[in-house]
């Protein structure tokens, strides 16, 4: 029997579904008892307060990634303090709204991109809740959640929209976009699309057991294109406006689905820290401890 079902025997999970608008959104539309809450953290404060509401009756937190206005760059947002704000709020589920530069001459701007793999190549951010005093190592082999990905993609394809399941999102560090040298390198290695923001996002969400989806949504074809212009923000921003509306539908349309009460995630996203602490308990640092109460309570204080 499923271990995604109530009736399993496992947990019941009531989700609260967590959702990251990147460039373009700021705001989401359709939530009911909108608040706008601030969100205090450990590692300091997240890009912006978080929008709480409910949606078809199911609890959600929406995060402005960059901050309403977009004042905050890719290199400069506080990862940990936004993973750990959604976690604190009692998020189970991150739906992440994520603009990209297409490398594929089959993924047009326009077109959504459930992606399921990622190769990071970002190097100026903070990556991990965990440090000396205590060390952990999380699986990150499938680094997205399928459980959502299968959610997204029926909800995608019901709605008409062009998706393609399955894809390499290349995360660069930028704030600049890529050489075209850089991004005939990232084709070579077969990536779908290029971003800058969804490392260590991912990587963050797993330590924080939050299952982590992504739909990329191509506004560009980058540099490489011979036939196209080389991205701008003008042009990002122009395409955005319109994907943003078929990100509300697609968001609405998923939302009541993924609030579904559960069990446990199938692919074992919520038990991400169950075989990955290695440091022993009376070597832990007490003060880093404290600091994780939220994003790794659950393994760090049980008996
Ligand atoms: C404005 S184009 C570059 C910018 O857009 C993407 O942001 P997000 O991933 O939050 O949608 C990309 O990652 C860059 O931050
Ligand atoms: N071409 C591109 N490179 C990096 N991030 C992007 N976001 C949107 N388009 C992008």
């Amino acid at each position: 029997m499923s271990t995604n079902s109530p009736s399993s025997g496992t947990p019941a999970v009531e989700p609260v579904i967590g959702l990251i608008g990147g460039s373009g959104l700021y705001d989401i539309d359709g939530l009911e008892d909108k608040e706008w809450r601030t969100v205090e953290t450990p590692w300091g404060m997240p890009s912006d307060q978080l929008l709480f509401g409910r949606l078809a009756g199911v609890r959600c937190v929406f995060l402005p990634r960059h901050g309403r206005g977009h004042p905050i760059p890719p290199s400069r947002l506080n990862y940990r303090a936004n993973i750990d704000a959604l976690k604190r709020s009692g998020v189970t589920d991150i739906v992440s709204l994520s603009a990209v530069g297409s490398l594929k001459e089959e993924l047009p701007p326009g077109h959504f991109v459930i992606i399921d793999q990622f190769i990071d190549r970002s190097f100026a951010r903070e990556k991990s809740f965990f440090d000396t005093g205590c060390v952990a190592h999380v699986s990150m082999a499938d680094p997205l959640c399928p459980r959502i990905g299968d959610t997204l993609e029926d909800k995608a394809r019901g709605l008409g929209l062009d998706v393609t399941r399955g894809g390499t999102y290349l995360v660069m560090e930028g704030p600049q976009f890529s050489t075209r040298a850089e991004s005939n390198l990232y084709r070579s290695w077969g990536c779908s699309v290029v971003g800058m923001t969804n490392m260590p996002e991912a990587k963050l969400a797993r330590e924080a057991e939050i299952c982590y989806a992504t739909v990329a949504m191509v506004t560009d074809y980058d540099c490489w294109h011979p036939d196209h212009d080389s991205v701008t923000v003008d042009a990002v921003v122009k395409v955005m406006q319109s994907n943003a509306d078929r990100a509300r539908a697609l968001v609405a349309s998923v939302i009541p689905a993924l609030g579904q009460p559960r069990g446990l995630c199938r692919a074992g996203c919520d038990r991400a820290l169950e075989h990955a602490l290695i440091t022993a308990p009376d070597r832990r640092d007490p003060a880093l401890l404290a600091k994780l109460d939220a994003v790794a309570g659950r393994v760090l204080n049980r008996a």
